[in-house]
Formats: C-alpha cells, sequence, structure tokens
C-alpha cells in the first residue's frame, strides 16, 4: 500500500466532527433540557454547561486511559471543521469525561462529545451544535415534564457501617505496624427511588445546597464536589487539594475548632497535597505557587484546603496533568501503591468512577477535572436506582466512629438531593 493509500484511509476512518457556537440569548434552565436521562452537566456558581445527544464516544480502560482519551480527543479535533467566533472556555468542540478511580474497574471510562451544549459564563450565553453533518438544522425537540422521585429508599451498599468500621480498624493496626503513612477507604450505599431519577431535578438541588462546588453529571457520575484536579485556561493550572475533614453537625465554628486543632488531619492533608505537589513538580512550566492550608467550608463539612497553581509545561494537558495525578493521597493513599493494595484487600469494593477524575475539555485546550466525590452513580439500565459513595483518609490515630460520622456527613451531600 502507497503512502498516499494509507494516509487516506486514516483520515477517512476518523469521524469528521462540524461544531458550531453562537451567542444564545439567555442562560439555560432545567426546564430547557429536553429528557430526565443521558445528560451532560457542568454547573459552578459563575457558569456551566449542560449538553445531550452523542455526537462521538470515547470508551477507555486500563493504566493509560488518560493519554489514550486525550489522544482520541486531538485526533477528532485535528479533523473537526470548528466555527466557533464566541471562543470562551467550554465554547467550540467540547467533551465531558468520567474515568473509573482503578485500573482494573469493571467501569469502563468515557468521553462524550455531545450533539448540542447549552452554556454560559459571567460574560453571557452560548448554544454549540455537534454533528456529522454540515448541513444539520436544530429541530427543537419536545420537553419532558421534571418529574419527582417518590419515595426513596436507601440501603447499605457491599460495605455497611459495621464492616466500615472493621475496615477502618484493620487499617489502623496496619498503619501502626508502619505497612503505610495514609489509607482512603470508603463505603457504599444503594438509593432506590419509587419513580425514575430525573437527572434535571438532582443537579437543580445540588447547584442549590452547594453553589461553591462543581456540580458534575457524566454518563451517569452525578455529585457536586469541592475537590479540584485540573482547572486549566490558556496553559495555567490550577488545582485544589482537600483532606482533613470535620461534620458541622455542632455548627461550622467548632468544626473549624476541631480541624484546626486535629494533628491527625494536619497530617492527612499534608500527605495528600506533597502528593498532588510531587507531580506538578514534572508537569509546572516554571514556580508552583501554593495557598494553604486553609479552611473550607461547605454546609456538611470543613475541610483543609490547599490551592496550586502553575503554567503547564509543554506536551500536558488538563487531562493528561489529572491522570498523572491520579490516585492523590486525598482518594488513595501513602505511599500509593501500598495504600491501593490495602484498599483492595480491605475495603474491597470495585469503586466505579467514584473518586476519580470527572469533567469537561475543549477544543482550545481548556478543561475542568475535578474529583468525583460527594456522588452516585446512577444505575444506567435502570432509571430507580443509584449507588452512593463517600470515603475519608484513615490514620495510624483514626478512631472507628469518628470516621464512619465523617462518611456520613459527607454522604448527606448527594442523600439530600433524592429527598
Ligand atoms: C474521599 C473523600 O474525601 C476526600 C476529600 C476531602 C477530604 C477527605 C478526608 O478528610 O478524608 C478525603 O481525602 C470523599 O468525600 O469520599
Amino acid at each position: 500500500m502507497d503512502p498516499y493509500q494509507v494516509c487516506f484511509l486514516l483520515v477517512s476512518d476518523l469521524t469528521r466532527l462540524f461544531a458550531f457556537t453562537r451567542q444564545a440569548a439567555s442562560r439555560p434552565s432545567p426546564g430547557d433540557i429536553p429528557h430526565p436521562r443521558k445528560n451532560l452537566m457542568w454547573v459552578t456558581a459563575t457558569g456551566g454547561m449542560v449538553g445531550w445527544g452523542e455526537a462521538a464516544v470515547g470508551t477507555f480502560e486500563g493504566p493509560d486511559r488518560f493519554t489514550a482519551a486525550q489522544r482520541w480527543f486531538d485526533d477528532i479535533i485535528a479533523a473537526a471543521i470548528i466555527d466557533d467566533p464566541v471562543a470562551r472556555p467550554g465554547t467550540g468542540l467540547t467533551a465531558f469525561g468520567t474515568f473509573s478511580f482503578s485500573d482494573t474497574s469493571a467501569d469502563i471510562s468515557t468521553v462524550t462529545i455531545p450533539q448540542r451544549i447549552l452554556g454560559w459564563d459571567s460574560d453571557g450565553a452560548w448554544e454549540t451544535v455537534i454533528s456529522t453533518d454540515q448541513n444539520s438544522n436544530i429541530t427543537a425537540e419536545p420537553i419532558e415534564p421534571i418529574g419527582d422521585f417518590g419515595h426513596v429508599d436507601w440501603s447499605a451498599g457491599h460495605l455497611d457501617e459495621d464492616g466500615f468500621t472493621s475496615a477502618v480498624a484493620e487499617t489502623v493496626e496496619l498503619l501502626a505496624r508502619g505497612e503505610a503513612k495514609k489509607v482512603v477507604l470508603a463505603r457504599d450505599i444503594d438509593i432506590v427511588s419509587e419513580f425514575p431519577m430525573d437527572e434535571r431535578l438532582l443537579v437543580a438541588k445540588l447547584t442549590r445546597a452547594f453553589p461553591s462546588t462543581w456540580t458534575y453529571l457524566v454518563s451517569g457520575m452525578i455529585g457536586a464536589t469541592p475537590e479540584m484536579l485540573a482547572s486549566v485556561r490558556d496553559g495555567h493550572l490550577t488545582t485544589r487539594v482537600l483532606a482533613g475533614s470535620w461534620p458541622t453537625t455542632q455548627g461550622q465554628e467548632a468544626a473549624e475548632y476541631a480541624l484546626r486543632s486535629s494533628a491527625k488531619d494536619i497530617a492527612e492533608h499534608r500527605y495528600a497535597s506533597d502528593s498532588v505537589l510531587h507531580a506538578l513538580d514534572i508537569q509546572a512550566s516554571g514556580p508552583v505557587r501554593a495557598n494553604g492550608p486553609t479552611i473550607l467550608h461547605l454546609p456538611n463539612v470543613v475541610h483543609l484546603a490547599t490551592d496550586f497553581e502553575a503554567d503547564l509545561a509543554a506536551g500536558w494537558t488538563g487531562l493528561t496533568a489529572a491522570g498523572a495525578m491520579h490516585p492523590t493521597a486525598a482518594v488513595g493513599g501513602t505511599p500509593t501503591d501500598t495504600a491501593l493494595e490495602v484498599i483492595d484487600r480491605i475495603e474491597a469494593l470495585d469503586r466505579g468512577r467514584y473518586a476519580a477524575p470527572v469533567g469537561w475539555m475543549d477544543s482550545s485546550g481548556n478543561s475542568d477535572w475535578a474529583l468525583a466525590l460527594r456522588c452516585a452513580q446512577l444505575d444506567q439500565n435502570d432509571p430507580h436506582r443509584a449507588r452512593a459513595f463517600a470515603g475519608g483518609g484513615i490514620m495510624e490515630r483514626s478512631v472507628p466512629q469518628q470516621e464512619l460520622a465523617e462518611t456520613e456527613a459527607k454522604f448527606s451531600a448527594i442523600l439530600k438531593a433524592f429527598e
């Protein structure tokens, strides 16, 4: 086969996408989204995007799932025709992704380029249409009414409360023997609703209750996370590391005081921020600036937080940076390999896409990849079912009942959205 023919075959094999972005009159409301399921959403206090339809979907697995997803997206951009006079983060050809926590998870990592995106920021709103057909017209879809969930039940998943406190006690012993410094353990809760779960209602409730977080919905992974792995704008990366938490059941002030004076939480935070700093040393083209630890207040918990920022070195993107950081010691532990082995053996859950990168990337190199925390995975086959996850960092000084209370406080974020 001559080189010309090879080149022709490669180009014709690619999905050529046409993406057109235009200014829109106003930001969308949940009532503008036609269907209750299979939506893509990203909402913050200052902007957001909602998308639906599938112009292209990539699926990835194994240890190189992040770089493979980036290559897939880069190839699609190279072949695409993009008309984007709005040119702001999230405009043009934009994809939403959710990745598995573990290299060996049964849950596949997916990146979806929707057919339609409605976005907004503080400068205005836009609409993007993405299609394989250059002349495709937008046909207004009938809007299905937003539905309530009816009666909702939840029960222990694979690891119940006693199982979790025993797992914490076993991990504390192992830490005392010096086998690791920190291990993050999680548990899960099964949620069953009377009527189908409507994603539009869930996202509306999460954004109202947690306006300072990043609310996300990608391939049924839904939540409101306070932790950002890699947010990139024009090659500049910002990261927020969280670790060390206190429930606000006795009030915000009491929680802040308890957290500030807890040596266990301060040390726990240090492992997480060091793990991110270590990754940033390789990914940054210049100095890495740090601010923290400070206290992040959320309605249900307070956290120790450190923000980092740096310019990305050539060759890195938000997704490959997030992939190289993952799993940080905020969700894995220290040292990473030992912690992952302990998680596999003692927690023994398939975490699916919990505690892994979730977010979006656009054709200009902007992206937000947060950690999928305070979340539930909506069952993609049964609209009445979801599985919520929450965990916490276990240290040698951890007390099993306190760690359980911390997971309860963290669960309350997503469980309240189902009430
Ligand atoms: C693992 C979770 O939280 C992480 C993020 C913030 C604080 C954490 C902690 O204090 O343990 C965890 O590292 C979770 O919410 O499921």
